[in-house]
């Protein structure tokens, strides 16, 4: 049987990237999805938003919901000061037996804990399992149907204070609209659209920042 696309990433970083070098491996998975296959990372573009919202709240405990192949993980992680945690995770175990090498060939693994499973299962988990009070910045970039559930079960498990950041991918393309008409309908938030284009295409799509009240 045939390789699959996240190994064939996997490939290419550890053919063309500089082992520990985790911009370059950004660099590579980028030039590897735009010209060689398509992917769904969040991109070089999206990515540039996601750095300077990541840049700006320096987050000391950190949710990515939706790993893929560790490309926004690893994006995430070279930007976090030695002592912080990024918990990334993963439904499915193939994705993420290829994020964990990416990540580990980046050199970020001291700072992620990749989770394997169904966020509905491990986010009432976080407290007693991670040591988690509440998350400071959470990426949301995984099931497109499980961002409004999953947003009310981290209300509801105490793991959103006031200031917690969500920021969402893909909130027009696929789009999330139960998830957008939520954040932007509720008074327990403030959202903010950052217009962009889907990873490698000039389709639009873009990133919300939703700040929780409280
Ligand atoms: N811990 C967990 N719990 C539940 N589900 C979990 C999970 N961990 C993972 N998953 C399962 C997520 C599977 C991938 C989610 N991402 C996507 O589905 C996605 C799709 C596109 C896309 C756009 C246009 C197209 F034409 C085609 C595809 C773009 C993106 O940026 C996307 O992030
Ligand atoms: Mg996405």
């Amino acid at each position: 049987t045939g390789s699959t696309r996240p190994e064939r990433i996997l490939a290419a970083v550890q053919r063309k990237a500089t082992k520990g070098d985790a911009r370059s491996v950004v660099n590579t998975i980028d030039q590897y999805c735009r010209y060689q296959e398509w992917a769904m990372n969040v991109g070089d573009e999206k990515g540039a938003i996601l750095d300077s919202i990541v840049c700006e709240v320096k987050p000391s405990v950190m949710l990515e919901l939706g790993t893929y192949c560790g490309y926004s993980t690893v994006r995430i992680a070279s930007m976090l000061p030695p002592n912080a945690r990024l918990l990334t995770l993963e439904f499915n175990p193939a994705y993420a037996a290829v994020a964990r090498q990416v990540i580990a060939w980046a050199g970020v693994e001291d700072k992620v804990v990749l989770i394997e499973g169904p966020s509905g299962d491990w986010i009432p988990k976080m407290k007693e399992e991670f040591g988690v009070t509440s998350f400071d910045l959470v990426f949301l970039d995984h099931w497109k149907d499980r961002y409004l559930p999953d947003t009310k079960l981290m209300e509801e498990c105490g793991l959103l204070r006031t200031g917690s950041i969500l920021l969402a991918d893909n909130v027009i393309c696929p789009g999330t609209p139960e998830y957008l008409e939520y954040v932007r309908g509720s008074p327990r938030y403030e959202s903010k659209y950052f217009r962009s284009h889907l990873e490698y295409t000039r389709v639009e799509d873009g990133l919300e920042k939703s700040v929780f009240l409280g």
